[in-house]
């Protein structure tokens, strides 16, 4: 009798783990990220059998744990990219009861007052947990238990050499755009998130890197706030900041490009690269909405974009209002490599990115997804306008500031002509 009424309640007991294993509360991410998954319907049917991830592995990495999953045939990683807000408000889910580990008790120090260790222990924890998405053949899944830093001041080791300059940090490391591996870039984000900034950072790192290389034709249609205190460096050959001007700039850039090319292909050449040529030419236009009625404009735009890299002309075309016309499809394919900062709304986001995200990216300045073959959230660094005014002053025309707006290279300041490097 004693034993049927013990083996009755052991195996209650069982039942009931079992049921609250699958209806309770999940108390670890990956039950947590398997819950999510069924919750939100990201399954597939394969011979009348629902198929969902499959862990294959779990390891730590540097601030939290990385799963890594096998994905059924038929879900792609893009549907789980697009979840990732799913994800990661899932995971951060607080229950009302306190979340307690039992295997935290044999980190108690007990020649101390055990309390306040207890208490800590018990308390809710108050920090935010972050997800990184990648797919390589095996969907991994990487939960970190800190937020990214939201704040990153400019620092002068984040310069870099060549035509590599910086875009931010993540959690492995600060991260490049190199233009001489891919020419053109997308900047875009809703005002006040850090486009302007990041630009102005970009011309300066371009400015002290390569002084004697780069040439900056800079369009600045917002009324000159961005690129005024660069309209006097040595390597700004074009500075405009209305439609007009922009559209003569953009009429000059593509004739140079086109004489280029031309002396380029006369001289048995490919491009730049090959005939040795060391000069890049970057032009810089915000804010592209301005300008997307002008056909001209955005035919030259268009142009650079397909034909630029061969002559050394980069393209940096920046927005922060997103749509098919302003980032039009003649335009979209040629230009590799985005930064994106925090946008209204998904249209915007794949108006940018051809994906949702970056309307889900946190509230924080400098919080960008700089997109190449992947997606990689980043901070990036704040530069001070007094830093941007130190770093630049060396490379001040001399002669005081200029007074036209459209501001062109005269021949005495730096010679323009197309001189090949013996190899
Ligand atoms: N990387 C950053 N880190 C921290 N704060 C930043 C960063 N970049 C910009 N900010 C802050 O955000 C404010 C807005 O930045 P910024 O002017 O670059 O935004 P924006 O998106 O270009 O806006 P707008 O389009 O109106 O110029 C700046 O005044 C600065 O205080």
């Amino acid at each position: 009798m004693i034993l049927e009424v013990g083996s009755t309640i052991v195996m209650a007991g069982i039942a009931g783990w079992a049921y609250l294993k699958q209806n309770g509360p999940a108390t670890n991410d990956a039950e947590k990220i398997q819950r999510i998954f069924a919750n939100t319907g990201m399954m597939v049917k394969e011979q009348g059998k629902t198929k969902t991830i499959r862990l294959q592995k779990k390891r730590t990495v540097e601030g939290g744990t990385e799963y890594v999953y096998q994905l059924p045939l038929g879900m792609s990683s893009k549907q789980v990219q697009e979840a990732k807000h799913v994800l990661e408000d899932g995971l951060n889910v607080r229950h009302e009861y306190l979340e307690f580990n039992p295997s935290d008790l044999k980190n108690i120090r007990w020649n101390e007052n055990v309390f306040p260790q207890i208490k800590q222990m018990i308390e809710p924890k108050k920090s935010k947990k972050e997800i990184d998405i990648d797919f390589d053949g095996m969907l991994k899944i990487r939960v970190y238990n800190e937020p990214l830093s939201d704040y990153l001041q400019w620092n002068d080791s984040y310069f870099s050499t060549g035509w590599r300059v910086p875009v931010g940090e993540n959690r492995k490391g600060f991260i490049y755009h190199d233009f001489a591996k891919t020419p053109h870039i997308i900047v875009a984000g809703t005002t006040g998130f850090g486009k302007s900034q990041y630009l102005k950072m970009l011309v300066t790192s371009l400015i002290t890197q390569q002084p004697n290389y780069v040439h900056l034709s800079l369009i600045d249609l917002k009324g000159g706030t961005a690129f005024q205190r660069f309209s006097n460096m040595q390597q700004v050959e074009y500075y405009g900041r209305n439609p007009v001007e922009a559209r003569q700039i953009l009429q000059t850039v593509q004739q140079n490009m086109n004489t280029m090319l031309e002396k380029i292909v006369e001289s048995g050449f490919e491009d730049t690269r090959e005939a040795g040529i060391k000069d890049r030419h970057f032009i810089i236009v915000d804010e592209a909405a301005d300008m997307a009625q002008d056909g001209i404009c955005m035919d030259i735009v268009a142009d650079i974009a397909r034909r630029g890299r061969g002559a050394g002309y980069h393209l940096i075309y920046c927005t922060q209002y997103p749509t098919n016309e302003t980032i039009p499809s003649q335009v979209r394919p040629n230009i590799g490599a985005r930064v994106c900062f925090k946008l209204k709304t998904n249209i915007q986001s794949r108006a940018v990115l051809d994906e949702g995200g970056a309307e889900d990216l946190p509230e924080i300045r400098g919080r960008a997804i700089y997109q190449l073959n992947k997606n990689i959230i980043v901070q990036t660094p704040y530069m001070t306008n007094d830093e941007i005014s130190d770093l630049i002053a060396p490379f001040m025309r001399k002669g005081g500031p200029h007074e036209q707006t459209i501001v062109s290279k005269t021949k005495s300041n730096r010679q323009h002509s197309l001189e090949f490097e013996e190899a």
